[in-house]
């Protein structure tokens, strides 16, 4: 297994926001973290790559737990893209997907040729390289997305994790960033809320209800009518499109408009 989590909790201010989840995520797969506004996918990813530590449970990557792992390490194995990533400073584009290549630097090495290739590829990927000298600030909500996304690529990791990448980006973005992420032999977990389009791109689903895993597997074992009344209240019909072959959820309109639920 590339990464797993056993029985992971955190919480915070007296609230337990992840609870209990234990995850295998199978190398070279692209997995699909679906759930609510609030479910804790964002906590979830921030606990897989480190940034957060448990408050219970273990998190190994390889068999090996998170925490004896050198920060370096990690740096250079895992990349994360995070929901709404930003800099302050006054950079280019191809500032930003360079620092792709930190953790691959030390203090002694200057830039090397494979660092030069490993950007190029990385802005090639995203479509990106005709804005290489762009200023990051100039940049549209989708492109910044896509840049992120190049300086993920860019350090060339053995896991990805993205939070909601296709926050955004237009459809036909949306759609090319996905099969992107499907393409690459790179272990992806993503945060997304389009089922639909979680069930195109993804191996395997985790569908989390108040931090808890409520089903983890296929899209097709875990996209049910029943499933997703239980965790979105959202009555449905799912059908195999007879289009491109993956499950599609039709939403059908709530009967009683209400208020927004909690
Ligand atoms: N640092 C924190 N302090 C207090 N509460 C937090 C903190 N981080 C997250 N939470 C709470 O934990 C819950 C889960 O948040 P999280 O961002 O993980 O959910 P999510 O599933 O990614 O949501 P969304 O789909 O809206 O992005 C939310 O209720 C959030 O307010």
């Amino acid at each position: 297994m590339s990464i797993q989590a056993h029985g992971v909790s955190w919480s915070t201010a007296g609230r337990l926001i992840v609870d209990d989840v234990s995850l295998a995520i199978t190398p070279g797969e692209t997995v699909g973290l679906l759930g609510p506004n609030g479910s804790g996918k964002s906590s979830l990813l921030r606990l897989l790559c480190g940034l957060r530590r448990t408050t219970g449970g273990l998190i190994t990557f390889d068999d090996t737990p998170i925490e004896t792992l050198g920060r370096r390490d990690v740096a250079r194995r895992l990349a994360l893209v995070e929901q709404s990533a930003t800099t302050d400073a006054d950079v280019t584009v191809l500032d930003v997907v360079r620092l792709g290549r930190t953790p691959w630097r030390s203090m002694l090495s200057g830039w090397r040729e494979e660092d030069s290739v490993a950007v190029e590829q990385a802005l090639a990927q995203v479509g990106m390289g005709a804005r290489r000298h762009q200023n990051w600030h100039t940049l549209s909500g989708g492109e910044r997305q896509r840049v992120h996304i190049a300086r993920a690529l860019a350090q060339r990791p053995r896991e990805l994790l993205l939070d909601e990448p296709t926050n955004h980006l237009d459809i036909q973005h949306q759609l090319e960033i996905l099969a992107l992420v499907r393409r690459l032999s790179t272990t992806c977990v993503m945060a997304l809320h389009d089922l639909n389009l979680a069930a195109m791109f993804c191996d395997q689903l985790v569908l989390l209800k108040e931090g808890r895993v409520a089903a983890a597997g296929t899209p097709e074992s875990v996209l049910t009518c029943e499933r997703i009344r239980d965790v979105y209240g959202v009555e449905t019909v799912i059908e195999r499109s007879p289009h491109h072959g993956c499950l599609h959820v039709h939403y059908l309109p709530q009967k009683s408009p209400v208020g927004m639920s909690d």
